[in-house]
C-alpha cells in the first residue's frame, strides 16, 4: 500500500486541534455553569440543570477522548479513525450549545435575544480560532451553529427572522473564509516543520554514518564506546571490544581496483552486521579497520562471536567483474577491565591482539588478557 504523504500533515493538524481544544478543560465547564444559570431565567430550573449536567458529561467525554488520542500516539494511517472519534465527541458539544438557540429562544424578549446572539457569536468565533488547524473538523464544528441559524426562520418564517438568519449566515461564511486562510498558513508551517525535522534527521545520520558502508563512523563509534565503557563501570556488566581488520586489503585494491576493494568492504560489513545484535555497536574506525563493542558480553561469548565472524568472512566469495575475491579478517578481542581508564586503553589492547593475529599468519582471532599486561592468547582457525 502506498503511504499517503499528506497523512503525516493531517495527523499533525489533528494534534494541533486537540492541543488547542484541551484548554477547554479550564474554560468550557465555567462557561457551561454560567450559561446554565442564565438559562434558568427563561426555562424551568429542571431544564437548565438537565442541559448543564448533559453538557458537563459531554465535555468530560471529549476531554477523555483527547487524552486517549495523546496517549495512543497513533501512526498517520490512523488519523482518519481518530478524526472521526474526535469529531463525534466534540460535535456533541457543539450540538448541545447550538441547540440553545432553538429551545431556549423566547421571541420578543430582548435579553433572551442578546443571550442567544452571544452564544452564537461565541460558538462561531471560537470555532474559527480553535478549529482552524484541521479543515474537516473546522467545517464539522461550524455545522451545528449554521443549522441553529437556519432553524428560527423555519420555525417562524417572519422577515425579521429571515433577516437575522441571513446576517448570521453571511457572518459564518466570512468566518469560514478566515478559517480557511488560517488553515492554509498553519498547514504550510506544519509542512515546513516536518521537512526541517526530516532534514535534521538526515544530517544527523550523515554525520554519524560512514558513507560507503552505512555503519557508524569513527567519531560516533568513539562517543558511543566511551558511553558504554562508563556504563560498564557503573553496572559492572562485562564489556567486550573487537578490532576487525581485513587481511592484505592493499593487494585486493591493487589487483581489483579501488572499486573492487569497496565492494569487498561493503560485503564484509553486511556479513558482520547480520551476525551482531541490535544492542552491539559496530562501526568503521577507518580504512579497512572496524570495531565492534559488545555490551553485557562475557569473554567466551565475545571470542565465539569473533570466531563466527572470521569463519563467515572466510566463507565469502565476492564476484568482482570476472574474478572472485575471498577476503579474510584478523580479529583482536579485549575485555574492558579496571585498568582501562579511557576507551583508547581498551582499543589499544584490542589493537595489539589484532596485530598479534596478523603476525601469527592472519585470518585468525587473538584475545588479549584483561588488564594492562599484554600476553596474547591465540584462538587459531
Ligand atoms: N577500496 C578502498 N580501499 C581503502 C579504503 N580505505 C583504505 N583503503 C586501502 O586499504 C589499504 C590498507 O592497506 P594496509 O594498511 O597496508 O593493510 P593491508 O594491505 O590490509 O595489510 P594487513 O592489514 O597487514 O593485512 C590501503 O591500500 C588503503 O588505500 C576504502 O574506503 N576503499
Amino acid at each position: 500500500m502506498i503511504a499517503d504523504p499528506r497523512a503525516r500533515v493531517r495527523l499533525a493538524q489533528l494534534h494541533l486541534y486537540v492541543d488547542v481544544h484541551r484548554h477547554d478543560r479550564f474554560v468550557a465547564p465555567v462557561l457551561t455553569v454560567i450559561t446554565g444559570l442564565l438559562l434558568s431565567h427563561w426555562v424551568p430550573m429542571s431544564w437548565a440543570l438537565t442541559w448543564l449536567g448533559i453538557e458537563l458529561l459531554i465535555i468530560a467525554h471529549y476531554l477523555w477522548v483527547y487524552r486517549r488520542f495523546k496517549q495512543a500516539q497513533p501512526p498517520p494511517s490512523e488519523e482518519r479513525r481518530w478524526a472521526n472519534r474526535i469529531a463525534l465527541a466534540h460535535g456533541a458539544h457543539m450540538l448541545a450549545w447550538s441547540s440553545l438557540v432553538v429551545w431556549a429562544w423566547r421571541p420578543g424578549d430582548f435579553g433572551n435575544l442578546m443571550f442567544v446572539m452571544l452564544v452564537h457569536v461565541g460558538l462561531i468565533s471560537l470555532t474559527v480560532s480553535m478549529s482552524h488547524a484541521h479543515l474537516r473538523l473546522l467545517l464539522l464544528d461550524m455545522l451545528p451553529p449554521v443549522l441553529a441559524l437556519i432553524a428560527p426562520p423555519l420555525l417562524e418564517p417572519s422577515a425579521f427572522h429571515i433577516g437575522l438568519s441571513a446576517l448570521g449566515m453571511a457572518f459564518c461564511a466570512l468566518m469560514l473564509l478566515v478559517g480557511r486562510q488560517i488553515n492554509a498558513a498553519t498547514t504550510e508551517a506544519i509542512e515546513l516543520r516536518q521537512r526541517n525535522e526530516q532534514l535534521i534527521r538526515e544530517l544527523q545520520s550523515q554525520a554519524s554514518r560512514d558513507a560507503l558502508t552505512g555503519v557508524i563512523n569513527r567519531r560516533y563509534l568513539m562517543e558511543t564506546g566511551a558511553r558504554l565503557l562508563q556504563q560498564h563501570r557503573h553496572s559492572g556488566e562485562p564489556l567486550a571490544l573487537l578490532i576487525i581488520d581485513l587481511d592484505h586489503f592493499k593487494q585486493i585494491n591493487d589487483l581489483h581496483g579501488h572499486l573492487g576493494g569497496d565492494e569487498v568492504l561493503v560485503a564484509v560489513v553486511n556479513t558482520c552486521v547480520q551476525l551482531v545484535r541490535a544492542s552491539d555497536c559496530f562501526g568503521r574506525l577507518g580504512g579497512e579497520e572496524f570495531a565492534l563493542i559488545l555490551p553485557n558480553t562475557q569473554f567466551a561469548q565475545a571470542r565465539d562471536l569473533a570466531e563466527r565472524l572470521r569463519t563467515a568472512i572466510a566463507a565469502l566469495a565476492i564476484s568482482v567483474k570476472t574474478e572472485t575475491i575471498r577476503p579474510t579478517i584478523s580479529v583482536g578481542v579485549a575485555m574492558a577491565s579496571d585498568d582501562d581508564v579511557t576507551l583508547s586503553d581498551l582499543l589499544r589492547r584490542a589493537d595489539m591482539a589484532m596485530y598479534d593475529a596478523k603476525a601469527g599468519g592472519r585470518n585468525r582471532v587473538v584475545c588479549a588478557p584483561a588488564g594492562g599486561r599484554h600476553t596474547p592468547q591465540p584462538a587459531h582457525p
